[in-house]
């Protein structure tokens, strides 16, 4: 199993259904018990209820004068169809937060959730909740969940009538402005791939989970999807989302030397040019990397939009693990794939990483989208596996403008060295390009040259 993905992050913002809770619990078990209880509480001279019951009277096409049992009968057919409307969430809130006071109904949280949350909690990180459970019946379901009263947890509670619709992303843009959390440090936790799609348009940091069972599990998510919250590790940010304007390594993290970036910068700026030579860096494509520090990881990395055949010892940038500009004096954009490029050193030790858009490593991503697989070549013992009687597949990953979730697709695709099989340092991304490291510069290049080489003849020989 792959270890947690870190995501630096204020706040942690989760929906319930399916994500903290099981889906079939709640409209199960809560359903049911709101259902008969739904007429009585309609007749009641609460103005909240009044107010709601108004409201479906509306939204259900009702006559003005409509009775109990045809507003409750309304409310049960929507109900009965899982649709998401406003006075019925405030209604079902009523019902079960006096059925969660009595005693006559309980909540359900998966084991992984309380203990993360606590963690959460203690470390600073601020938590709230988004569902389109009303707030009325969100507050009752901590409170009364089988592993203790976990609302003291909580700072905050939306629903989609203080915050608007779960799939439209100015909700989250609502949330995070009630919250006062920058959006690029304000993390979603959801298992509705359309729900991860109007937080990332927000953006919003997002982790998908996909949980066994749950009705969205083996859903197409467009973040990092995980089974459940162990796999989740959230690191809180001390700093602005703005890299340029303030640092992120943080007070004690290591200093640099500027010799070292600068040595850095020469040995990388050799590389691109050469790689620009073959044509694998045309325009302002490719990026190169190569690690500075290695507790915490800091790396240098090249300079975003230059040209990469012209880049001076001075082109690179110093980076964090995750990506993200770590010198407070330097106001240039690290390259904007620098996130999966500390993320492979992280991963795999290496000491540099090299990014080309090599036109074959396209083409054979196009061929062989599920990797490609090549053997029987000599040139195959130039990342260090057998020339015979073995095959060596480079992965493919999906193209995707975060790198966080190219990080996940990453981990979904390494296989780490063996005793008996080395890794295969190289890494297809569809429709984009190739990486290659290694645990020098030169064995970087070494990689990166004869996985190319390797690539263009799998779609040379296409057919033969
Ligand atoms: C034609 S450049 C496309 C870029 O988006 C990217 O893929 C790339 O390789 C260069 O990005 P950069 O930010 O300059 O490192
Ligand atoms: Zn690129």
């Amino acid at each position: 199993m792959t270890a947690p993905t870190p995501v630096t992050a204020d706040a942690v913002v989760v929906d319930l259904e399916g994500t903290t809770s099981a889906a079939g619990f709640i409209l199960g078990d809560l359903y049911d018990y709101a259902r008969p209880r739904l007429d009585a509480v309609l007749g009641r001279a609460d103005d909240v209820v009044q107010q709601a019951r108004a409201q479906v009277i509306v939204e259900a096409g009702l006559h003005a004068d409509a009775s109990d049992a045809e507003v409750a009968d309304a409310l049960r057919r929507l109900m009965d169809s899982d649709i998401k409307s406003t006075p019925l969430k405030t209604i079902q809130g009523v019902i079960w937060a006096e059925g969660f006071a009595a005693g006559e109904i309980t909540s359900h949280f998966f084991d992984d959730v309380p203990p993360r949350l606590r963690d959460w909690h203690e470390r600073g990180i601020r938590i709230a909740v988004y569902s389109s459970g009303s707030v009325a019946s969100q507050q009752p379901w901590f409170r009364n969940a089988p592993q203790g009263d976990l609302s003291g947890l909580v700072e905050a509670w939306f629903d989609t009538v203080n915050a608007g619709p779960k799939k439209d992303p100015a909700s989250y843009a609502r949330i995070a402005d009630a919250l006062g959390t920058d959006p690029g440090r304000t993390l979603f936790l959801t298992d509705h791939p359309e729900e991860v799609d109007a937080a990332l348009d927000a953006g919003w940091r997002v982790v998908a989970l996909d949980r066994a069972g749950e009705p969205w599990a083996g859903a197409d998510f467009s973040a990092p999807a995980v089974p459940h919250f162990d796999r989740i590790e959230v690191v809180l940010a001390d700093a602005p989302a703005d890299a340029d304007a303030a640092p992120t390594a943080g007070a004690g993290a290591p200093l640099v030397p500027a010799e070292r970036l600068r040595e850095a910068g020469r040995v990388l700026a050799a590389e691109a040019s050469r790689f620009a030579d073959f044509g694998w860096m045309r325009g302002t494509a490719g990026n190169l990397s190569a690690v500075v520090h290695r507790d915490p990881l800091l790396l240098a990395v090249t300079a975003s939009g230059l040209d990469k055949s012209e880049l001076t010892e001075r082109d690179v940038v110093l980076v964090d693990a995750a990506g993200r500009s770590a010198d407070p004096a330097d106001a240039r954009k690290p390259s904007a794939e620098s996130g999966l490029h500390a993320h492979i050193a992280a991963r795999t030790g290496a000491e540099a990483v090299f990014h080309v858009h090599a036109l074959d490593a396209v083409l054979a991503g196009q061929l062989w989208p599920q990797g490609v697989e090549i053997r029987d070549l000599e040139m195959l013992k130039g990342i260090g596996h057998p020339a015979h009687d073995a095959t060596v597949r480079i992965p493919v990953i999906a193209n995707h403008q975060d790198m966080a979730v190219e990080a996940a697709r990453f981990d979904e695709v390494y296989a780490p060295a063996t005793d008996g099989t080395p890794e295969v340092p190289a890494l297809i991304v569809a429709g984009h390009g190739m990486y290659a490291w290694g645990r020098t510069a030169t064995a970087a290049r070494h990689h990166l040259e004869i996985v190319e080489w390797l690539l263009r003849h799998a779609v040379a020989a296409r057919g033969l």
